[in-house]
């Protein structure tokens, strides 16, 4: 454990550990490999390529029986505030997507609303929830209607604090506020000091309630990833409408079952490929991977998608365990120089398991770019993928260097590769072409116009990234991290750097909801889902490594999200 002073770690303590766990840059059989002691992974095949679930042509009727009569309920819903929640409650149930229509059309008629037409008495919450799904929908609303709930001072007024329902509504909108919103800001402090008073008065299931908002805003979380609970939380309370909980049930279970099929196909590329036994330093986690596509993009149709980003997340994982835990700089330098290349002859001077690993990305990525070709039509998007492989390893290969130095760069260069490193744009340009319907000029061209909004995706990722690994990281001694090097930089505790680095998390929101609301890209399709990525890394690595360590979330959320159904009744 490293133990610091003052809750820093001296320079000579970090060199310490870096050295302690120094690789041997010698290419020999004598090698001192390191080993960041990843447990085996807890999946059992077999069980799961077991699982069936049927669901038959009656079944299907079932459903859009269910969908005439929810459709049915938005015409019945007049009055704005039980529209905004009807719109509100189908996305927490994961129902979006089966009624994006009827949601356009609710919400263009309470955009054009005045705001007295909204219900007076719960008037902070009717028009904080009003401004939350706005703009989560893609409509730039003002902030300035929250004006009438500031004094003269700029400050929320006390007398809002006493519903506890607007307080937490605020809260939830204040995470869709633009840069330089002040108003929002205020919105964001003032309703988090209120909900941590309301927290220490209140009983535990509130308590715990208001937790889990104050943890995660809902804006940075996937819905898809909620909608068990949801569908829990929402028949727990009972004041729903009945066929639309019904259909939400009969919904999730229905995807599942599709994923459950995608899951099986990945599961038997992955055994088949061999690389876990033959790169056994590295995580197992192709399960965990397809949760990540799944998060990014859960709708049954784009099974392809999910196919390939499963496997490129894959990739991602074992190639940063390759640098991180490995290889030494100068199998890394050849490595690098291979996949800048793409050419297998590079790498005749490796080890055995990192042939395989390139030899694997290599086959892999050139049957992905193939399948694109061949499921989409169009340009080729081989020189894409492979570029965007290229910039991953030689920002790890930057990280290899620093590590081999025992060199702490500043925060900001640090960022300047971390965004790189965090596989951010990889994960992207799949997301991209993967969604896309053909690969024409304007998909291409938004490689350069969406290039801002890939970059802070990336930010979210490589930040809580380093929030959820870097203290075992730090143990290990392995490359530094945001925390270490703004620690360093600022002569701060872990706790400061953690809250700095956590304010730029915010700070980096912003910037993205500015590329998507205020620039009009959530209307984009691939802006939605590239913005899921953020939202995954947020869910995975919210209390730590929960891809590397399988028996905290992550694990639940597969039980529930992939393998056990809902009880229809
Ligand atoms: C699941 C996916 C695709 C995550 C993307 C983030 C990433 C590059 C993780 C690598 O593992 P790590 O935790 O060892 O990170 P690093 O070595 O980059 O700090």
């Amino acid at each position: 454990m490293l133990t610091c002073t003052n809750g820093m770690p001296s320079d000579q303590q970090v060199l310490q550990f870096q050295m302690k766990a120094k690789i041997n840059s010698s290419k020999d059989e004598s090698i001192q490999r390191r080993s960041a002691n990843y447990k085996p992974n807890i999946w059992k095949y077999d069980y799961i390529e077991s699982l069936t679930s049927e669901y038959t042509a009656d079944t299907y009727k079932h459903a859009e029986k269910l969908k005439e009569e929810v459709r049915f309920t938005f015409v019945e819903t007049v009055e704005p505030l039980a529209k905004l929640e009807l719109v509100d409650s189908i996305g927490k149930l994961g129902l979006a997507t089966l009624f994006e229509e009827e949601i356009k059309d609710a919400l263009d008629m309470i955009m054009c609303l005045k705001d007295n037409n909204l219900t007076i008495e719960e008037d902070l919450y009717a028009t904080a929830l009003r401004f939350r799904l706005l703009r989560q929908y893609g409509y730039n609303v003002s902030q300035d209607i929250f004006i009438r709930f500031v004094d003269e001072t700029g400050n929320f007024m006390q007398s809002t604090t006493t519903n506890v329902k607007a307080m937490l509504e605020l809260f939830e909108a204040s995470y869709l506020a633009l840069e330089g919103e002040k108003i929002m800001d205020k919105a964001r402090m003032f309703s988090t000091e209120n909900i941590k008073t309301v927290i220490s008065n209140s009983d535990v299931s509130l308590a715990k309630q208001l937790s889990t908002a104050l943890e995660l805003p809902l804006h940075w979380r996937l819905e898809w990833y909620n909608v068990t609970r949801n569908i829990h939380e929402y028949g727990k309370v009972g004041n729903i409408n009945s066929n639309l909980l019904k259909l939400a049930k009969l919904h999730f279970n229905m995807v599942q079952a599709t994923h459950q099929k995608d899951l099986k196909e990945i599961i038997r590329w992955w055994r088949n490929l061999g690389m876990a036994r033959n790169l056994s330093f590295s995580r197992d986690r192709i399960i965990e991977s397809y949760l990540f596509a799944v998060g990014v993009n859960f709708e049954p149709q784009y099974k392809h998608f999910r196919n390939w980003l499963a496997k490129v997340c894959k990739f991602i994982i074992t190639i940063d365990d390759v640098y991180d835990v490995y290889g030494s700089l100068q199998e890394l330098e050849l490595f690098t120089k291979a996949v800048d290349r793409w050419d297998s002859e590079e790498i005749q001077q490796l080890p055995e398991c990192m042939k395989i690993c390139f030899q694997a990305l290599y086959d892999t990525t050139n049957e992905i770019a193939f399948e694109i070709q061949r499921v989409k039509g169009g340009k080729s998007v081989l020189p894409h993928l492979r570029k965007a492989w290229e910039n991953f390893c030689k920002a790890l290969l930057v990280e290899a260097k620093w590590y081999n130095q025992g060199y702490t760069p500043s925060l900001q260069e640090y960022l300047d590769n971390g965004w790189i490193s965090s596989g951010g744009s990889v994960l992207s340009i799949h997301v991209l072409f993967g969604v896309a319907h053909e690969i024409t000029d304007k998909v291409l061209h938004f490689l350069k116009n969406g290039e801002d909004l890939v970059y802070h995706i990336s930010i979210i990722i490589r930040l809580t990234n380093d929030q959820g690994t870097s203290a075992a990281e730090l143990e290990r001694g392995d490359a530094p991290s945001s925390i270490l090097c703004y620690m360093r930089e600022a002569n701060v505790s872990e706790e400061v750097a953690r809250e700095h680095i956590r304010s730029i998390i915010t700070k980096t929101w912003k910037s993205i909801n500015n590329q998507c609301i205020a620039k009009s890209l959530s209307l984009v399709p691939f802006a939605k889902y590239i913005t899921n990525i953020a939202r995954v890394s947020h869910f995975i690595y919210q209390n730590g490594d929960g891809y590397g360590v399988q028996d905290h979330e992550t694990r639940d959320q597969v039980v529930s999200l992939l393998i056990e159904p809902l009880a229809l009744d």
